[in-house]
């Protein structure tokens, strides 16, 4: 097996008295895309800040290319970083922040390509402090772009973009990825990460609540029927909570069967299941059932 990307190993990391990540271990594999994922203040942050070689664990270790991060040389010019705030200064363009990028992390690669791949080519004479949020986040992303770099963190990286922006965000991931990147990333949207990510660690607390693929975090809770009834119907064939709105919702084990069963009643009966929809369970469950 290839040597992975990441590697960490019983990471702990204090503040003070608070212990904000325990023994957590875990790693990213060459071309993958890790989600991780986690409530508010799971220690998410914590860690990436670690891998990238801002923190130094309290104590366990971290190997990013086999390397320490704190090993600058090393390590710096093979990831890019797009943070949540990249902190481009204002007054300068985006053309000049853009190259900055190349003299701060030692990659090279064609200025104007990066800034047409983050679609700001038509802003590329104004200044950052000029931008919209949506633009000054594709300004951030060029960080992440530039030189094509073999790891790639994205801290949230779709936040306050519109979905033409978002889509071409990921287009741009999906070809980064062709050339071999491998890709770290934290979202509060769990659609994205359940569509695009192999593996997802899903933190709470300090510690993974799970880790795994999407597959492997859903497959332990029930599948989901969600229709609405538009008036009195006769006895559904299968166990639902019905909503005083008639909204209905059916959790099943066997998805196949209840469906056909749900359907056969409805053709029988002449109802119509209204906004039907019938699924695995999906990420917002498994956090909701991990916050109650
Ligand atoms: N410099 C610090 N000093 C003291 N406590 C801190 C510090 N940084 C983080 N913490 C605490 O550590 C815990 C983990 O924080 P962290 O920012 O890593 O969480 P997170 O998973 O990124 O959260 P969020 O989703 O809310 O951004 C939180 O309870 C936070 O309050």
């Amino acid at each position: 097996m290839s040597t992975p990307v990441i590697e960490v190993e019983n990471l702990n990391l204090t503040y003070g008295d608070f212990h904000a990540v325990k023994d957590l271990t875990f790693e990213v594999r060459p071309g993958e895309l890790y989600a991780l994922l986690g409530t508010n203040g799971a220690g998410k942050t914590s860690t990436l800040e670690t891998i990238e070689g801002h923190r130094t664990p309290t104590s366990g270790t971290v190997r990013v290319f086999g390397h320490s991060p704190g090993d600058r040389k090393a390590v710096r010019p093979r990831m890019g970083i797009m943070l949540q705030e990249s902190g481009f200064s204002p007054d300068l363009t985006v053309r000049e922040s853009v190259g900055l990028i190349g003299t701060l992390t030692r990659r090279t690669d064609d200025v104007d390509r990066v800034i047409d791949v983050v679609d700001l080519t038509r802003k590329a004479g104004t200044q950052v402090g000029q931008l919209s949020g949506g633009e000054k986040r594709r300004l951030d992303f060029a960080t992440a772009v530039y030189g094509t770099p073999e790891l790639i963190f994205l801290d949230e990286p779709t936040t306050g973009l519109d979905i033409q922006s978002r889509d071409d965000l990921w287009n741009a991931v999906d070809r980064l990825r062709e050339n071999g990147s491998t890709v770290v990333l934290t979202t509060h949207y769990l659609e994205e990460a359940q569509q695009r990510a192999d593996r997802i660690g899903l933190m709470h607390q300090g510690v993974f609540h799970h880790e795994g693929t999407v597959a492997e975090l859903t497959r332990t809770l029930p599948s989901v029927i969600r229709f609405t009834l538009g008036g009195p119907a006769p006895a559904l064939p299968v166990q639902a909570i019905v909503g005083a709105d008639g909204s209905v919702l059916v959790e099943t084990f066997g998805l196949q069967k209840d469906l056909a069963l749900l359907l056969g009643w409805a053709e029988n009966h002449g109802v119509e299941l209204r906004d039907l929809s019938a699924g695995p369970t999906r990420l917002d469950d498994v956090f909701r059932a991990i916050e109650s």
